[in-house]
């Protein structure tokens, strides 16, 4: 059974269209990265994922049924958010104590280990915490709650990057031992990139990328030469981007195209520059 299936699922606020007839399929036991631009329409499909809001219309199922108020889904589901809020007179170990409560799969031992790896005061006030000491109570709750279905909505706000590394390390680690979907919101695309096996990309409340990231990689090309050479070399493929100084030609391709280059160089694209210039191709940049 797929993890979420969402068919037609269109969200409006008033006068304004967050989801547009958004058809998606996650695969269960799979990291997804879902990226896209400011104001894309990510947390308002994670909202709706999650139960937190109902959809205008279209088809939302996650683990075979709807979520909107149906507790044999929204038990199975964990969704920590950039800004998560917690009671402020809380401790930290009183919201570890609160999450273990409320989400069946908790594991204190996992939960005890990775207070340890991301340092964090068990005594301290959650007020108290630092942006990033936050941050990690969140990451901590999400890992340590094992929800067959987790949700990070740009998680790491304020977090250093050697937290966001340890974040990113025992994330694949635990889930190589637990595997569960998890749906990972971020615009860090490139820490993220072998993190991720399934890319959806959205702009403007549409999906304009859903893909492997396996097959992603290494598939978008970028080739630079001579501006008559490189002409000739991406023939009819699909261009991405194309830019020009002098003499000299650069084209993204989403394709690495089959024949063998001649007098022009062609180098793989990162997932960041294949998203951004995704991105920007939708926006009719
Ligand atoms: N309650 C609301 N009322 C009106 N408009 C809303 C509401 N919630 C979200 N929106 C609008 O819907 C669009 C999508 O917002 P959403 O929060 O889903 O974007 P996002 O992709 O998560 O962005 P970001 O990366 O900045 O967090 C935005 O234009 C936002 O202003």
């Amino acid at each position: 059974m797929n993890a979420v299936v969402v068919e037609d699922l269109t969200m409006r606020y008033r006068g304004h269209t967050a989801l547009d007839g958004v058809d998606l399929t996650l695969a269960p036991d799979t990291i997804h990265g879902l990226l896209g631009r400011n104001g894309a329409g990510k947390t308002t499909l994670m909202r709706i994922l999650t139960g937190q809001e109902f959809e205008t219309s279209g088809r939302v199922e996650v683990f075979g049924q709807p979520p909107r108020e149906n507790p044999a889904v929204l038990n199975r589901v964990c969704f920590i958010r950039e800004a998560q809020k917690y009671p402020q007179n809380f401790k930290v170990r009183e919201a570890f104590a609160a999450a273990a409560i409320a989400c069946p799969g908790w594991d204190q031992a996992y939960a005890d280990r990775l207070v340890q790896d991301f340092d964090l005061p068990l005594k301290r006030q959650i007020k108290k915490l630092s942006r990033g000491q936050l941050s990690a109570v969140g990451i901590i709750i999400g890992l340590a709650a094992r929800a067959p279905l987790t949700l990070f909505d740009e998680p790491y706000l304020g977090l250093d990057a050697v937290a966001r590394h340890v974040f990113y390390d025992r994330l694949l680690e635990d889930f190589s031992e637990n595997p569960r979907t998890v749906i990972l919101s971020t615009h860090l695309i490139d820490e993220v990139a072998d993190l991720v096996e399934h890319v959806v990309l959205i702009d403007h409340g549409t999906v304009l990328m859903d893909a492997d990231a396996d097959g992603l990689r290494g598939r978008a090309v970028s080739v630079s030469g001579p501006a008559e050479a490189v002409a000739a070399y991406v023939e009819d493929a699909p261009v991405l981007h194309r830019s020009g100084l002098g003499g000299q030609l650069r084209v993204a391709l989403a394709e690495r195209p089959e024949r063998p280059a001649e007098g022009v160089s062609v180098d793989s694209l990162s997932l960041q520059e294949l998203i951004v210039l995704t991105t920007n191709q939708g926006d009719g940049k």
